[in-house]
C-alpha cells in the first residue's frame, strides 16, 4: 500500500480531499489570473483606444508556454502542461475580447483542428467555402484572424495559400503544425461489412491509398469537397440505412456522431500539415521567430544566387524556398522564403535591405513566433 512520509497508509478518500483542496486552490488561482487580464484590457484600451486595442498578442503567448515547457518538472510532460495553460490563456483572452477566427471550413476540418490549437477552445468559428474568402472575411474586419492551410508533409504546398499573399496587405501572425490522423468511419447504425462507397477529400483519399487497397479494395472511393463533408454525407446516409463510410479526422468523426472503425489509417505515420495564422497587425518579436518574404527577381543571370548570398554572408538560416509563376511575365518568377529571426533583429534587417537592392520587390509577408505547440 501506498504511505507518505510518516508512514500513515493512503487511503482512497485521503488522496481525494487532497485532490479537492488542489483543485480550490487551482480554480482561486486561474481566477485571479483572469482578473489580471480583464484589468490588462483596461489598460490597452486606455493607451490604444477602445477600438483599436490590441487584445491577442503572439508573441506574448508564445513567451508564456515556452516558459511552461522550461519550467516544467513532471510527470505531466510539458506539451501536456502547455496544452493546459493553452487553454487557460484562451479563455483569459475571450474575457479581454471573444476572438472570431475565419478558417478554411466547413466545421470539421483539419484548418479547424488548426484554429483550436493555436487558439484554444474559447473562439467563436467562421468556417468559409475558400481560402480567399478567409484572406476577404479578415480584410473586411468581420473576423479578427484567420487560419488557413501551407504546406503538407507528404502532399506539398497549397499554392492557393501562397498565391493569396500576392494582392493582400495582411500579415502573417503566426503559425501551427497539425499532425493529420486519418479515421474510416460509419454511422452507428451501419455495418462496417455493408459498406459499399467510402468518400472523402481526394487529398487524404491518397493519403490513405496503400492502407485502401490493402483493407478495402472493392470498395468505391469518392473524391468530395472536403473530408467534413465526406463525414456528413456518411451520417445522412446513415439516417437513410445506406452503408456509406467516410475518411476524416476526430473532429468531424465527433461532431457527425461517427463511429471509429479504424484509426491512424494515413500511410506516412507523420503525415504533418503546416498553418498559418493571418491578421491585420504586425506581431514584435518573442525571442524565437520566423519571417516569410515574397520576393520578385529581376530577370537576369545569377538573380537567384545574388539573393540567396545574402543569407549566407549575414549567418540567417533560411528553412523554405518555393518557386511560384510571377504572373506578371511569362517565365518569371516569384519566391516565398522563410527564415528563423524576425525582421527587427540586426541581421534580418541587413538581409532584407540588401535583397530590396537586388529584386525588383520584397514583401515582408510577416515576422511571428515558431510555433510552440
Ligand atoms: C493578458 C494579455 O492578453 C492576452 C492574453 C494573454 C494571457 O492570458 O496570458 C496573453 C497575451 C494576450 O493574447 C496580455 O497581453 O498580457
Amino acid at each position: 500500500m501506498t504511505t507518505n512520509k510518516s508512514e500513515t497508509p493512503v487511503t482512497l478518500p485521503i488522496l481525494r480531499d487532497r485532490i479537492d483542496a488542489l483543485d480550490s486552490q487551482i480554480q482561486a488561482l486561474i481566477n485571479e489570473r483572469a482578473i489580471c487580464a480583464e484589468q490588462v484590457a483596461e489598460v490597452k484600451m486606455a493607451e490604444q483606444g477602445a477600438q483599436s486595442a490590441v487584445f491577442y498578442r503572439p508573441e506574448r503567448e508564445a513567451q508564456v508556454l515556452r516558459r511552461v515547457m522550461e519550467r516544467n518538472e513532471g510527470p505531466l510532460d510539458n506539451e501536456e502542461m502547455a496544452k493546459i495553460f493553452r487553454q487557460i490563456m484562451a479563455s483569459c483572452l475571450a474575457l479581454e475580447k471573444p476572438m472570431r477566427i475565419a478558417f478554411l471550413g466547413p466545421e470539421g476540418t483539419f484548418t479547424q483542428q488548426a484554429a483550436l490549437k493555436h487558439f484554444g477552445k474559447s473562439i467563436i468559428s467562421a468556417p468559409m467555402a475558400a481560402i480567399d474568402e478567409v484572406f476577404r472575411e479578415v480584410e473586411a474586419g468581420s473576423a479578427n484572424y484567420g487560419v488557413v492551410p501551407v504546406e503538407n508533409s507528404t502532399e506539398g504546398v497549397v499554392n492557393h495559400t501562397l498565391d493569396s499573399f500576392r494582392g493582400s496587405r495582411l500579415k502573417i501572425c503566426g503559425e501551427v503544425e497539425v499532425r493529420i490522423h486519418h479515421n474510416l468511419l460509419v454511422a452507428p447504425n451501419i455495418n462496417p461489412d455493408d459498406v459499399t462507397h467510402i468518400y472523402s477529400h481526394q487529398q487524404s483519399l491518397a493519403q490513405c491509398r496503400a492502407w485502401l487497397d490493402r483493407n478495402w479494395p472493392h470498395v468505391e472511393r469518392v473524391a468530395v469537397s472536403s473530408n467534413a463533408e465526406g463525414a456528413r454525407l456518411a451520417e445522412e446516409a446513415g439516417k437513410r440505412g445506406q452503408a456509406v463510410a467516410a475518411i476524416a479526422g476526430d473532429i468531424a468523426s465527433e461532431l457527425y456522431s461517427l463511429t471509429v472503425v479504424s484509426s491512424n489509417i494515413e500511410d506516412q505515420p507523420d503525415n504533418t500539415t503546416r498553418f498559418l495564422i493571418i491578421g491585420n497587425e504586425k506581431v514584435p518579436p518573442s525571442g524565437k521567430d520566423k519571417t516569410s518574404l515574397l520576393v520578385s527577381a529581376k530577370n537576369e543571370p545569377g538573380a537567384l544566387y545574388h539573393l540567396l548570398e545574402s543569407f549566407e554572408r549575414h549567418g540567417v538560416d533560411m528553412t523554405r524556398l518555393e518557386t511560384r509563376p510571377s504572373l506578371i511575365s511569362k517565365w518569371g518568377y516569384v519566391f516565398y522564403i522563410d527564415f528563423v529571426g524576425h525582421c527587427e533583429d540586426e541581421s534580418c534587417r541587413l538581409v532584407i535591405e540588401e535583397l530590396r537592392g537586388r529584386a525588383s520587390e520584397v514583401k515582408v509577408l510577416g515576422s511571428y513566433p515558431i510555433a510552440v505547440l
